[in-house]
């Protein structure tokens, strides 16, 4: 037996024998180390959590260190951020898809399986926050000891409280040479009525205290509420795809066990499959034989589309159907836009890259559209402004797609008041989430727009400037408490539309960073709106098209025209920049006429040179959109949203 293993994982054991100068120990330790007998962890002996906090926080940072102590990855610099897998979040710095990793703690003679699954921070995110927290029993809550309570921290917190898990509050960073962790204890206290003595003071960075952490986790978060003895029952709290093996679906087991050539049902679609592969993510894939009640890990089951997975699905064994668990609510875009190809003949490059993508992403919707100007294309629905920058900067980087998106808009409603259309549509409440859609007033007995309510948490030195920076965005202040002697916090509503594009930029800026905003649904409101074009020579933009407060119109065209010609460079003749509701011109500015000569900068006759400068411009102009005769570089679009309130 140990021959055949010994031949098969030699290049490890190499590696391990220079390390403790002696053969047989590391033979023996690579061979327990590989095989996990999972039936020898009974429920009592299992704990699963998550790690939630504001961005930055360090969630990543004691995941990495929780892995290492448990010696799931081995201690070297180069595992930073072990679980932020894609290019995007190494590059960001930030967490955007849930990751999962089983970690195997011995305490107090006993060995423990702990399952941690990882977070994103940020508000666009908390949607994988809350199907993380479904699958746990208790959580990390993590805040920066100099930051303090911010404004994510508090709505993870009540994320894990209203699903009533055990909360471990942690204080991370406490090597900081401002880290004031008194002052957090008592926002704690104050915010959430966890005691102070139940925090736990650590520095993720240099592993100070995070072997407590682990106690805590073992001591204070509960076994999951499963049995063996039950039949099989699962919920797929995750999934993505793999283009060789098909879906990758994580589960959590909450009753029974299943293995390898099990035939499985899942609830939601009532679809047979058979278990090809299972097993652990440690934080790689660790096939096992089987997985038991109240564990945590992967199946891969045939199946073809992330939809066949789909998140909060119950999995069942064929000859042991079980009533399905309750799921949760499916992710709601709150943010639209359209995404056509540079060129037509990209078209096909171009779906398939966006299918893949959304393959991974079944938050992403997509219809399929077309328009005049910009030929046939997409309308794709996102959770944020960032879930949608993220995710078009994955199609350029990981796709190599060259993408025209439209001006982002959030998903509006018109109650209709034509027989004609309510037949048409089949009910007198549409959604619009496309603006060159938006119907006639004539034709609409009352416009709705989408509301949040947001929490701003800030020092209270800035409460002067976020107040009007708030007012400016039609806020309705409902709250303000002071969560210590410095801090203030602020509940406002705010329609959708007025802080998706760069309500939360400003509101750093204007705090010198120090102020943190997050929002939840408010439902519809009843709202005046408008739809506004841009025009650049008589030639309206479609993917400039506008829904507007009344109100607002004429100070939102005239910024948006002044925004535009600094965003377009100067053509060889004068440019006219118009806002317009329907004939009416409200706003215009002009971009003078400029002739940029590339060639100019070549004294005489270097060939070379001048071709290199040739094709220079002509991929600079691979980033424009010909619009009428007038070059567009391809970011105006959502640049000319951007607003600069003072
Ligand atoms: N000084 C100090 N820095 C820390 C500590 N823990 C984390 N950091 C740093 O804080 C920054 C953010 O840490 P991450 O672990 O990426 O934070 P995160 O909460 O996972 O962030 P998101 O995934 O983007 O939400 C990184 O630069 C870390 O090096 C700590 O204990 N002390």
């Amino acid at each position: 037996h140990f021959h055949s293993v010994g031949i098969a994982i030699l290049p490890e054991l190499t590696s391990l024998y220079f390390d403790c100068h002696s053969n047989l120990p590391a033979f023996l330790l690579f061979a327990f180390k590989d095989t996990i007998d999972l039936s020898k962890f009974p429920v009592d002996r299992i704990r699963n959590f998550c790690i939630i906090a504001h961005i930055d926080h360090g969630k990543s940072t004691l995941a990495d260190r929780l892995l290492e102590m448990t010696g799931a990855i081995a201690t070297t610099d180069k595992n930073k951020q072990v679980l932020d897998k894609l290019q995007v979040e190494r590059e960001r710095g930030i967490t955007v898809k849930a990751q999962t990793a089983t970690l195997i703690y011995s305490h107090q003679g006993q060995q423990y399986l702990l399952n941690l699954i990882d977070t994103p921070g940020h508000v666009d995110f908390s949607y994988e926050v809350s199907r993380s927290i479904s699958a746990c029993q208790g959580v990390l809550l993590i805040v920066d000891a100099n930051q303090g309570i911010q404004a994510q921290t508090v709505a993870n917190f009540y994320l894990a409280f209203e699903a009533q898990l055990a909360i471990i509050p942690v204080i991370n960073k406490i090597d900081l040479k401002n880290a004031d962790p008194e002052r957090v204890e008592t926002q704690i206290e104050k915010v959430f009525d966890i005691p102070r003595e139940e925090c736990i003071r650590i520095s993720a960075k240099l592993g100070t205290n995070v072997d407590k952490v682990l106690q805590a986790v073992v001591d204070r978060i509960p076994a999951p509420m499963a049995s063996t003895d039950d039949p099989f029952k699962a919920l797929v709290f995750d999934s993505n795809f793999d283009h060789y093996r098909g879906v990758v679906a994580n589960i959590a087991v909450f009753g029974g066990r299943v293995k390898k050539g099990d035939r499985i049902v899942s609830a939601y679609l009532g679809k047979t499959y058979e278990v090809n592969e299972l097993g652990l993510l440690r934080p790689h894939e660790h096939p096992t034989q089987k997985l038991f009640a109240g564990q945590v890990g992967y199946i891969i089951a045939g199946m073809k589309d992330v939809k066949e997975a789909q998140i909060g699905d119950t999995l069942y064994l064929q000859e042991q159907p079980v009533e399905a668990l309750p799921g949760f609510k499916p992710a709601k875009a709150m943010v639209f836009a359209g995404m056509y190809p540079m060129d037509q003949s990209e078209y096909q490059g171009l779906r398939s890259a966006i299918e893949r993508l959304t393959l991974n992403d079944s938050s992403v919707t997509v219809q399929r559209d077309s328009s005049m100007a910009l030929g046939a294309g997409w309308r794709l629905g996102f959770l944020g402004l960032l879930h949608m920058e993220v995710f078009n900067q994955r199609l350029e980087q990981e796709y190599n797609a060259s993408v025209i998106v439209t001006a982002p808009t959030v998903p509006y409603k018109a109650v209709l008041s034509s027989p004609k259309l309510i037949k048409e549509h089949g009910s007198e409440e549409i959604t619009i989430v496309n603006p060159a859609q938006f119907p006639d007033r004539s034709v609409v007995s009352e416009y709705l727009e989408p509301m949040v309510l947001g929490t701003i948490l800030s020092p209270d030195t800035y409460t002067g400037k976020i107040m009007t920076l708030c007012l400016n965005r039609r806020g309705i202040q409902k709250n303000m408490v002071y969560i210590d002697d410095q801090r203030v916090m602020m509940k406002y509503l705010f329609p959708l539309n007025e802080i998706v594009v760069d309500f939360y930029d400003l509101l750093k800026s204007l705090s010198s960073g120090y102020a943190s905003f997050d929002y939840e649904n408010a439902g519809y409101q009843a709202a005046d709106l408008i739809k506004m074009n841009i025009l650049l020579n008589g030639q309206p933009v479609e993917e400039l098209i506008t829904i507007v407060h009344r109100g607002r119109a004429y100070s939102t065209g005239k910024a948006m025209c002044e925004r535009l010609k600094d965003s377009i460079p100067r053509q060889m003749f004068e440019v006219a920049v118009q806002a317009s509701i329907g004939s009416k011109v409200i706003a215009r500015e002009t971009i003078k006429a400029y002739r940029k000569n590339v060639l100019a900068k070549c004294y005489g006759g270097d060939i070379t040179r001048k071709m290199k400068l040739l094709k220079k411009q002509a991929e600079g102009k691979k980033k424009m959109r010909r619009i009428g005769n007038v070059e567009v570089p391809k970011d105006a679009f959502i640049n000319v949203l951007k607003r600069k309130d003072k």
